[in-house]
Order: structure tokens, then sequence, then C-alpha cells
């Protein structure tokens, strides 16, 4: 069958995965068999209405949430009975770009961005600095390395906490809405970046998001409805 592009290995594996919030009377399921899988090199995206599941999906996927039923293997590792431990060595890989942007106020753009590195010292350190500052130039904010977050707008510090999360290279990023408090032009920064990791360094990028802006650019757009995945399309969107 044609594809757009060489669709990537699998770094993403999940079967029969199902989960459920609150204990007795106040169980409330919120996904039902969810099979899917994921790769490597594409810009993913997972959309749907207000509480559909999304984001549940995405925390569960990422490590962030216990795995009750069902299997979730990521980058071969399974996720599902996993122990925190585990979990923790597991985040060490991805890289979160999730709404609130926690950046440390008494930290110019690029020390914040630093953070986003487990590694630190040396020649690392110049390594870091160097990728930083090239991270934050890329996302428009070459003018703004050393301000702090009181200084910045909220889409500027967005973009900072973007920085931050890919400066350490990580192989599997994880997006919630990363675009919803930027203005058109950064909105498409931050897109083109996340898809030039994908096609350059065979990134996986799963990201939630309603932005029109986003759709267009997505090599994969995954519908979700009442906790079901209810379509999946690859588009032909060019780079
Ligand atoms: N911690 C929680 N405890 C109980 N119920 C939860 C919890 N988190 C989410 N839910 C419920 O699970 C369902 C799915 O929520 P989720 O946040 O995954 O949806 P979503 O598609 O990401 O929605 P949105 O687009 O509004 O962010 C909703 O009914 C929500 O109320």
């Amino acid at each position: 069958m044609a594809e757009p592009h060489d669709v990537g290995p699998v770094s993403l594996a999940v079967r029969g995965l199902q989960h459920a919030f609150g204990l007795g009377e106040a169980r409330k399921q919120v996904l039902f068999d969810i099979d899917l899988d994921i790769h490597a090199g594409e810009l993913t995206v997972l959309m749907g209405a207000s509480g559909s599941g999304k984001t549940t999906l995405l925390t569960l996927v990422a490590a962030l949430r216990s795995v009750e039923q069902g299997s979730v293997r990521l980058l071969g590792q399974e996720l599902c009975g996993a122990s925190e431990a585990q979990r923790v060595q597991m985040r060490r890989q991805l890289g979160f770009i999730f709404q609130a942007h926690n950046l440390h106020e008494s930290l110019s753009a690029l020390q914040n961005v630093r953070l986003g590195l487990a590694v630190h010292g040396g020649e690392a350190a110049q390594a870091w600095a160097q990728a930083g500052r090239h991270l934050l130039a890329q996302l428009g904010l070459a003018e703004r390395l050393h301000h702090v977050p009181a200084q910045l707008s909220g889409g500027q510090k967005q973009r900072v906490a973007i920085a931050r999360a890919l400066v350490g290279n990580p192989v599997v990023v994880l997006a919630d809405e990363p675009t919803a408090a930027l203005d058109r032009e950064s909105a498409l920064q931050v897109v083109h970046l996340l898809k030039a990791l994908a096609r350059e360094r065979g990134t996986t990028v799963v990201m939630v998001t309603h932005d029109s802006k986003v759709l267009a650019l997505a090599d994969r757009i995954i519908t979700m409805e009442q906790g079901r995945l209810v379509d999946d399309r690859r588009s032909a969107a060019g780079f």
C-alpha cells in the first residue's frame, strides 16, 4: 500500500487497554478496549470531544499513571504492572509538554531549558547551552534567552517549556494541547519543530489537540469518542 512517507518502527503498542477512575459505585470506566500502534518518526494527533479520554490515554502511555488492565508496551517495555521506580526510569526517555508550564520563576528562559537535561557539567554543559539557545531561537525566543518567566507572555513561557521538554533529545515526545496558548505563527513554529524532530531523528511525537493548524501538518489523526478509538487516518501532508 502506498504511504506518504516511510513508516517507522512501532515505538508504542497498546492492546486491550481499559481504564476506570473511582471504586465501587463511584467507578467510572473512561477507556474501552484500546488497540493502537504508534510509529517512530511520525507526528500522531489524538483528537475528540472533551471528556472522550484523550488525556487519560496520553498519561497512561506516558507512564504517568499506572496501567491496570490491558497492555501498553513503550519502547519495548511493558507498563502494565510496572513499579513506580520502573515508570520513573521509563519517563527519563520521554519529553513532556503539558499545559501547566511549571517554569522556575527565578531562572532565565535558558536556565529553565537547562532543567530539561539529566546530565550536566563539562562538555555536556557547553553542548546543552548551544542546544538550548538553538531550540529557543527556533521557537522565536532568541531575544528572550535571559528573561525570567515574569518578563515573558503566556505563549512565550509555553515555548520555553517546550524547549525544556526537547533539549534532552527524548525518543518519545508526548504533548497535551501544546499550541493552545500560542498565536498562529508560534503554533506553526512549534509544530514544524516537532515534525522536524520526527523526520530527522525518528522521534515519536504524540499530541492531543483540536488545533486545525496542527491537524493540517499531522501524519496521522486518531479520533476518540466516549473512551473508544473511532477513526484513524493517515494524511498525505507534506512538510
Ligand atoms: N482523576 C480523575 N478522576 C475521575 N475521573 C476522571 C479523572 N480524570 C479524568 N476523569 C474523567 O475521565 C473522562 C475522560 O477525561 P479526559 O481528561 O481523559 O478527557 P479528554 O478527552 O482529555 O478531555 P478534555 O479535552 O476536556 O481535556 C472524563 O469523563 C473525566 O471526567
